[in-house]
């Protein structure tokens, strides 16, 4: 089976630890090496759910649950649950999502006695808690070309190896700017924080392609036994801590092809970076491999041009890009009933 069109270049062959490289050899795969019939005939008793984390996508988001609903639900018996967790959005998305047939939760309302955290990261976390699937999908709701595929390559691995615990999406991502579009511009943050952090401290990460991928998917028990961060941390979080927790074999990833999304601004992603700064830091300092004075500051300071009262040309902003933590879900929840 070609599991992989990874090529690696000599520099990288001496490079690389040889973990990494038979990593790269048994762990990637390709989301057409399954089809959704083979996958439904192997999938037996366990039961999938997708969650979509959806703040303001009304453009995007019905799409994505109309092509789960009808190729993974209705041709095929793959996905059980397509749940989109509503995260304060000021559009229909919520409405969308429901007319398009998914299930649908306010992020605030699920598991209500607990006060409000916020972000993507707790948008997970309270879809995690909101379903009940053995395996499940994590699919951002703001995808331009989202197949059947992208969930159907993600279960591949956690339907046919009992080794693999959590799998993580891979692509080409373009940066779609208007009439230009640079062919892998995408994953900014990606490129210039977390891929050289996690080299850095986490060089068994090395061979994921793509780290921060908004497309995922893990075993419910293991999901609900690793913290979620808040906001933009989530990702390279889940990516450590199952590093340190369940080892690199348990991890896995699959060519899914293209990935075109909406692009935030340029300053949105330095407040993401700095989350995934802050984050990354926070598991250093765990780990016993950060040694400061002090704990680093959670402000931004940011430069945006505007006019403000008094005519300046730019205006100052301060963010406080301070992440917090969700427990892991199990600590949370009642103990499931046997059987
Ligand atoms: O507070 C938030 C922030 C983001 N999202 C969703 O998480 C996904 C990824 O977020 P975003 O598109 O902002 O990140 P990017 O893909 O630009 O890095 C999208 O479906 C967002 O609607 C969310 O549910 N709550
Ligand atoms: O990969 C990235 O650098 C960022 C930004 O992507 P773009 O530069 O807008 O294509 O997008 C990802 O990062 C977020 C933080 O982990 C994830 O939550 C998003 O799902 C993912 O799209």
């Amino acid at each position: 089976m070609d599991t992989t069109r990874i090529g690696l270049d000599s520099g990288a062959e001496l490079a690389l630890s040889p973990r990494v490289r038979s990593w790269l050899r048994r762990r990637s795969w390709r989301a057409d090496d399954w089809t959704a019939s083979q996958l439904a005939a192997l999938k037996g008793e366990r039961t999938v759910s997708v969650v979509i984390p959806a703040r303001d996508e009304e453009e995007t988001v019905g799409q994505i649950v109309r092509t789960i609903r009808t190729a993974l639900m209705e041709e095929e018996q793959l996905v059980d649950d397509v749940l989109v967790v509503d995260s304060r959005s000021r559009d229909n998305t919520a409405r969308v999502a429901a007319e398009a047939g998914a299930r649908v939760v306010a992020q605030d309302a699920v598991l209500r006695p607990l006060p409000d955290m916020h972000g993507k990261g707790e948008a997970l976390w309270k879809g995690l808690a909101a379903t009940d699937g053995d395996l499940v999908v994590f699919v951002d709701g703001d995808l331009y070309d989202f197949t059947a595929g992208y969930v159907i390559g993600l279960l591949g691995p956690l339907l046919t190896d009992p080794g693999v615990d959590y799998v993580k999406g891979f692509y080409h991502r373009p940066l779609v700017n208007g009439a230009h579009t640079d062919a892998d511009g995408g994953g900014r943050v990606t490129e210039l924080v977390a891929r050289p952090l996690l080299n850095m401290y986490w060089p068994d990460l090395a061979g994921f392609v793509q780290p921060l991928a908004g497309e995922y998917a893990g075993r419910r028990d293991v999901l609900e036994s690793i913290p979620f961060v808040t906001h933009y941390g989530v990702e390279v979080a889940h990516l450590i801590d199952l590093l340190r927790w369940r080892g690199l074999d348990a991890l896995a990833q699959v060519d899914l092809g293209m990935r075109t999304h909406r692009h935030q601004s340029t300053q949105a992603l330095g407040r993401m970076a700095g989350q995934i700064m802050l984050t990354v830091m926070d598991r250093l300092d765990r780990s016993g491999r950060l040694v400061t004075q002090e704990a680093p500051s959670t402000l931004l300071a940011q430069f945006r041009r505007g006019s403000v009262a008094g005519g300046a040309d730019r205006e100052l902003m301060v963010t406080d890009l301070a992440v917090r933590e969700r427990p892991p879900l199990r600590t949370v929840l009642p103990p499931r009933s046997a059987g």
